[in-house]
């Protein structure tokens, strides 16, 4: 809507021509009907908006306060392991959380077909799992006014464990766009957050042999085609390293044998390097994600012990 405000003018100069010049200013008096109708509606939106923003922010506080109810150990700290999805638009985004997850996200062949953030969980071949959210595409010089549209959404990502930037590797532009996302992502301030990029469509590149030996030369690179399941299996062993070196901490702990859902919690969420089953309890060494290790404080002192 405040891409057509300045644009009305146009729309409305066919009145003119039609009535021959004689009414001037007929189009006029409808221009200032129209704006007006415009502002108001824009301004309804903004406060919408706002809502959103305020609700998603309370969603995501509670998430991260709950106070750790037992039976839903899992579920809650899958949460700490969000993994988003950013990617020019078009780029594939949408079509990966659908053939991770079997999602019914839609995809299409156009710009911004996602506009909403959808997230799912993926469960990897074995066993582990991720959230990973899909959000609405970049483009090149993304308008402020749109920013402020899609700010929700963008401020999933900064609460995010691990970006995947997904590419459209077949696309002339290739280039231009992952410095676009580059781009739009230091803005948004996210340079801390770990990232992954994705090569996608390497189905339909001309040379899909050169791209894959090009993707192995470089550090974190997967090379995929979201469309016919290749190099899946790799992309989520390379989430899975990533993951290990960035965004998880070492930690050894005696876990209780009352404790044993934390346990499964632990191969859950985290990688699980050694486990000892000693007199008072279970000794495990793993990488857990921070959050959770935090919460693991009293049994590392009861290992410590
Ligand atoms: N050949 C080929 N086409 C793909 C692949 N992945 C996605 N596509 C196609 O690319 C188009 C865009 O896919 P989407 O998944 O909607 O892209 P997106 O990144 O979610 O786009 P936005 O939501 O607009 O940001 C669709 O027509 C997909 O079928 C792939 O690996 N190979
Ligand atoms: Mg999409």
């Amino acid at each position: 809507m405040e891409y057509q405000l300045p644009r009305l003018t146009k729309m409305w100069t066919h009145l003119e021509r039609q009535a021959g010049g004689k009414v001037k200013g007929m189009g006029e008096k409808q221009i200032e009907v129209d704006k007006r109708i415009l502002r108001t509606q824009i301004g309804v939106l903004k406060k919408e908006l706002e809502s959103v923003r305020k609700h998603r922010k309370q969603y995501r506080n509670r998430r991260i306060s709950v106070p750790v109810p037992v039976v839903s150990l899992a579920s809650t700290y899958m949460d700490f392991l969000v993994f988003e999805a950013v990617g020019y638009t078009n780029a594939g985004k949408s079509t990966l959380l659908n053939r991770l997850t079997g999602a019914n996200v839609l995809v299409e062949d156009r710009l911004f077909a996602t506009l909403d953030p959808t997230t799912r969980r993926v469960q990897m071949k074995n066993g582990k799992e991720f959230l990973l959210t899909d959000t609405v595409g970049f483009i090149q010089k993304l308008p402020t006014t749109l920013i402020a549209a899609f700010r929700a959404t963008l401020e999933e990502i900064s609460e995010s464990s691990l970006l995947v930037h997904v590419v459209d590797i077949s696309h002339p532009l290739a280039e231009q766009q992952i410095e676009a996302v580059e781009k739009v992502l230091s803005e948004l301030d996210v340079i801390s957050i770990p990232k992954l990029t994705v090569w996608n469509k390497v189905d339909k590149v001309s040379d899909p042999q050169k791209i894959k030996l090009e993707a192995e030369m470089k550090e974190d690179v997967a090379c995929i085609s979201a469309f016919n399941g290749e190099g899946l299996h790799e992309f989520c062993d390379a989430v899975q390293g990533k993951l290990k070196v960035d965004s998880m901490v070492w930690v050894e702990a005696l876990i209780p044998f009352d404790k044993g859902e934390l346990l499964s919690t632990i191969h859950q969420v985290g990688m699980v390097a050694r486990t000892e089953y000693m007199e008072n309890g279970t000794l495990v060494k793993a990488h857990v994600p921070p959050r959770f290790a935090r919460l693991l404080t009293p049994m590392r002192q009861l290992y410590i012990s």
